[in-house]
């Protein structure tokens, strides 16, 4: 496998995280997980939306920054494995959606100063998964703040996310998660795994397991 810095990314509940343990795991690599459940303004956020949106998009930026810096930082770049399960890009897709304007443009601007600091992932799992499958998912773990979630919301997510992929040469792997279960159909995984093993040109290549 040639890929020394692999990033899995996709809506929310697409199943992120899963992917990513059982990567790091497999490949016994350093894993960077999303530290969601410390962003105080989440919560509050998804009660009062236009009140929170700014503080919540900062909060991310500022916390996925810090976390991205210490780690790659303190890797002799790429002597193991890193997986993480956010792109530093995420905190601009969601703040395009969750600002206004001009809160956006000053996001924005900060964004550009901060992100070319950063290193690029060399490879990106893109989870595709429909908005009933992402709402079934997101039932059953049962996070309470998440439960009102609406489809427009996950649809326009989603739709952020395509935009992105195909504006920018990032090599993608766009994985097909209708049927696909990581964790109860080991099968999925192997698969997975051998697709891995090929060299991807930069641009976006379709996986359907
Ligand atoms: N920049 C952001 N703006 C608003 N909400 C965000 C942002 N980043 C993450 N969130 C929210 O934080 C929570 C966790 O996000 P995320 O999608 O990374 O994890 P997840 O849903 O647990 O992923 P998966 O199920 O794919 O592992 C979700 O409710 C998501 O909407």
């Amino acid at each position: 496998m040639n890929y020394k810095f692999i990033t899995v990314e996709g809506n929310i509940g697409a199943g992120k995280t899963t992917l990513a343990n059982m990567l790091a795991k497999h490949f016994s690599g350093k894993l960077i997980l999303e530290e969601f459940a410390d962003n105080p303004f989440l919560p509050l956020f998804y009660d009062k939306p236009q009140q929170y949106a700014f503080p919540l998009e900062l909060f991310f930026m500022a916390e996925r920054y810090k976390q991205l810096k210490e780690m790659l930082q303190s890797q002799d770049l790429f002597r193991e494995t890193i997986i993480s399960d956010y792109l530093f890009t995420k905190s601009l897709l969601f703040a395009k959606i969750n600002l206004p304007e001009e809160e956006y443009s000053l996001y924005q601007k900060l964004f550009d100063i901060i992100n070319p600091q950063l290193v690029q992932p060399e490879l990106l799992i893109f989870l595709h998964a429909p908005v009933p499958k992402l709402q079934e998912n997101i039932r059953h773990r049962n996070r309470s703040y998440e439960q009102q979630i609406q489809d427009e919301y996950l649809q326009s997510v989603q739709d952020m996310y395509m935009q992105y992929i195909k504006q920018h040469p990032v090599r993608t792997l766009m994985v097909d998660m209708t049927k696909v279960d990581f964790i109860r159909q080991p099968k999925d995984f192997d698969n997975l795994l051998l697709a891995l093993e090929k060299d991807y040109e930069p641009g976006v290549h379709y996986l359907k397991l």
